[in-house]
């Protein structure tokens, strides 16, 4: 629900005419229509200009054979005409003609349709300003403005007289000069200008037809002939030639230097060349619309806010006693060490309060970050933190825990409008900063994640609170989760959405991963999905998961060549030191090996721990996971194991948490959401149509239970009998079957089929077509596997 609020928001943001997807024969059939009805109006109405009259007492008997019409196209010509003319906009009814023909000229070449529908607008404006105009000048209904136009003259004038109704259309042409193109008083009066100067050098030019030039210094009689020869032919000029004065020198108008600057530029489009690829891809985008990943769940319904639980303790009451004393004592203490203050100011946060103090001139910082331990003894409180300074504010931080505090339930931070509008990759609702902000982050950009605190101070809350951000904005096409739980206890209620959200090894019974020993070949087989994606994208030519995917929507990439949408992965693996006691450098060199190189292709980490030691958390893997959250620690060195700084062991507890991404550390609340309301998003969403199986990963098999090439009767795969009834029963020797069928890799399924072609069930590869299964029936497969002594 929550994401259908926001589609209705953006669809009501960007009304748009619905836009048709037509194929190619229908855009020839409709574009043609188009055409050839504007051009049937326009004979019509041409028609009708000389005929209209004598045709004006056949239009009630258009159903009798017998009455004849002297329109050019008959009685439909003239009804029509009668209609857009008479009944209608009058003369400017044949705009309604050019616009159609316009239409299916636009359709017929699939022209851009923005462009038709200013034409469209346009021209409905002008049809209707001429109508009026029209209707103004005649005083009963004709040709000239229709019944429109006659209409709104009368209404107009009834209100606002012959008078008004005039300056109202001048007005209208005005504003339409004034939009369409794009005119302004100056260029009108540059109109008048230049008008004016071309009047008068017309008539310059005329007088120096028939004026002889006059010299300055010609004589007093060469005037007066010049006079007497000049008055009869100056019949535009009222006044007479000054003889005496000089020759206006004819100087051509220049515009002035500012409206120089004024000249528009026009810029001409420059078409992008498409190559072969892009026209493809546009055709198949223009028959079928872009790939829709989510087409396959397409009736999947987003859980609703409402299984989220609302608290009673929730929202930020602010208790002036105590923000008083607090402050008193911060005061009284600073004042005891000689430290004075210049101000002080308060932001109540959900469960700490920020009192952030300018102290006096020449105090060093030092001095204050020092008495942490006495102002935290003086105010009697857990989990003080002084940040002094904070970065960007030029102010000394107190951070002091509120006496009573409040939850932020998941319910507040998944409704925020931060939350509920952000376009991040994958967005998470963390919870709420001290300023009582919802903090959302992208876990794409993190682009890992590792998360630590003692027991019992909210980790698994965290992991919870994670998660549910993605279900709440993320389709299952779009994002799938492999689950690391050796606690066993912890994520078991994500059982419910395998299908939709889950990804797992194609032989695994679970989904979630209990066993450390099922971690390392989860591990492997998603170090493989890497190195098979980035094939992709580099045959793709594109640098990021985001970039392919958008190629791959847009059709322009081949699905044949093996392209499909990919998903985002999130490896959550929780109790990660646990995995590091039993499994040691088997797990921590794939984990390296994603943390490093998976970020492109949209791989995701999340590790939590409860101990945050060094041999935990090696070098390698903190280099790899600059995201960072630490819930409250019991020491100051596993603050800087988890943080590279202290501060995780002032935390209170609760999901009281700081969250770094490599420069400044953030305190935040984190969101609270409990185990039922868990339960209930993964039952709403387990109870609606799925895919047919969890996100199947690519097929590793280890070291030692490997099967090798040989021929060996021992050595093969333990699903040889298995894929050879699947083969006999199918009677088609192909890979992909098995693949599917016992849900095995490609790697595996073509070592079967290697082991099957040796014991003579299937034949030779032969190139794109499937083998050909040498058994007939499963009683012969039967006989042959005994005769083979299996
Ligand atoms: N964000 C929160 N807001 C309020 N209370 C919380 C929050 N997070 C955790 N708590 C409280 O702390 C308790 C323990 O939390 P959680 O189970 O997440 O701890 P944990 O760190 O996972 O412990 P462990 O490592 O033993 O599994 C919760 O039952 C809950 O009462």
């Amino acid at each position: 629900m929550a994401k259908k609020k926001t589609n209705t928001k953006t669809t009501r943001k960007k009304l748009k005419f619905p836009s048709l997807k037509l194929s190619s024969q229908q855009n020839l059939v409709l574009g043609s229509f188009l055409v050839i009805f504007g051009m049937v109006l326009f004979i019509a109405f041409v028609s009708f200009l000389f005929t209209g009259d004598a045709d004006q007492s056949t239009l009630s008997n258009f159903a009798s054979r017998d009455v004849k019409t002297e329109n050019w196209l008959s009685k439909s010509g003239a009804w029509l005409s009668h209609f857009f003319i008479n009944q209608g906009f009058g003369i400017s009814s044949f705009i309604i003609s050019g616009l159609l023909f316009l239409s299916g000229i636009y359709v017929l070449l699939s022209r851009e349709k923005s462009k038709l529908r200013k034409h469209w607008f346009w021209g409905l404006l002008i049809m209707v300003w001429f109508a009026v105009f029209f209707g103004f000048f005649g005083n009963e209904i004709g040709i000239l403005g229709g019944v429109v136009g006659y209409e709104i003259n009368s209404y107009l004038q009834d209100f606002i007289g012959k008078i008004g109704t005039s300056f109202l259309l001048l007005l209208g042409l005005i504003t339409y000069l004034a939009i369409r193109f794009k005119l302004t008083a100056e260029s009108f009066i540059q109109l008048f200008k230049s008008a004016q100067s071309k009047i008068k050098n017309d008539f310059s030019e005329t007088d120096d037809e028939f004026v002889v030039p006059i010299d300055n210094n010609l004589s007093e009689e060469a005037a007066t002939i010049k006079k007497a020869f000049d008055i009869p032919l100056k019949t535009k000029t009222p006044d007479p030639i000054p003889i005496n004065k000089p020759t206006p020198l004819k100087v051509e108008p220049q515009p002035p230097v500012e409206e120089q600057n004024e000249l528009e530029i026009n810029i001409e489009e420059i078409e992008e060349e498409l190559s072969e690829t892009d026209n493809l891809a546009n055709k198949l985008v223009e028959d079928f619309g872009q790939f829709d990943p989510t087409l396959e769940l397409s009736h999947y319904k987003f859980p609703p806010l409402d299984l989220l639980k609302k608290y009673d303790s929730e929202g930020i009451t602010i208790n002036q006693e105590e923000l008083e004393e607090n402050k008193n004592k911060i005061v009284d203490t600073l004042k005891n060490y000689n430290i004075g203050i210049a101000s002080i100011k308060a932001t109540i946060g959900p469960t700490v309060t920020l009192y952030e103090i300018v102290p006096d001139a020449g105090i060093r910082i030092s001095k204050i970050k020092n008495l942490e331990d006495d102002i935290a003894l003086s105010l009697s409180a857990l989990g003080i933190r002084i940040i002094a300074p904070i970065p960007g504010k030029g102010t000394i931080g107190i951070e002091v825990p509120n006496k009573s505090s409040t939850i932020v339930s998941m319910r507040s931070v998944i409704a925020s409008k931060k939350f509920q509008t952000s376009d991040m990759q994958l967005p998470i609702a963390l919870g709420k900063t001290i300023s009582n902000e919802t903090f959302v982050v992208d876990l794409a950009k993190m682009p890992h994640l590792l998360m630590a605190g003692a027991t019992g101070q909210g980790k698994s809350v965290g992991l919870n609170a994670v998660l549910t951000s993605l279900l709440y904005k993320k389709h299952p096409a779009e994002v799938k989760f492999i689950l690391v739980d050796p606690k066993k206890v912890e994520l078991t209620l994500f059982n419910k959405i395998e299908r939709h959200y889950l990804a797992k090894l194609p032989d695994s019974e679970e989904a979630i991963i209990t066993d450390n020993t099922k971690v390392i070949n989860t591990l492997n087989s998603l170090c493989i999905e890497m190195d098979n994606r980035y094939e992709l994208l580099k045959n793709a030519l594109c640098r990021n998961i985001a970039e392919y995917n958008a190629k791959f929507k847009a059709r322009k990439l081949n699905p044949n060549e093996g392209h499909q949408f990919l998903p985002y992965i999130v490896l959550v693996v929780d109790e990660f030191a646990d995995l590091i006691m039993t499994a040691g450098k088997e797990v921590e060199t794939p984990i390296a090996r994603l943390a490093q190189l998976a970020r492109a292709i949209g791989i995701h980490l999340i590790i939590a721990t409860q101990r945050p030691s060094v041999n935990v958390i090696t070098g390698i893997i903190k280099a790899n996971f600059p995201a960072r959250i630490a819930f409250r620690v019991t020491s100051k060195i596993d603050s800087r194991t988890i943080l590279d700084g202290s501060g995780a062991d002032q935390l209170i507890g609760r999901g009281d948490m700081l969250f770094t991404q490599g420069n400044d550390m953030i305190r935040v609340q984190c969101a609270f959401v409990d185990t039922p309301e868990v339960e209930k998003i993964t039952e709403y969403i387990g109870s609606q149509k799925a895919y047919p199986d969890a996100y199947l990963l690519p097929e590793y098999v280890g070291e030692d239970n490997g099967t090798s090439l040989d021929i060996d009767i021992s050595d093969r795969d333990k699903l040889f009998k298995e894929a050879a009834i699947v083969l006999v029963t199918a009677q088609q020797g192909s890979a992909s079957l098995l693949q599917r069928k016992l849900k095995l890799g490609y790697n595996r399924a073509g070592r079967l089929i290697d082991q099957l072609e040796a014991a003579g069930i299937v034949g030779p590869f032969e190139g794109s077509k499937a083998r050909q299964v040498l058994i007939q029936d499963l009683t012969s497969l039967d006989t042959h596997l005994e005769n083979e002594n299996i």
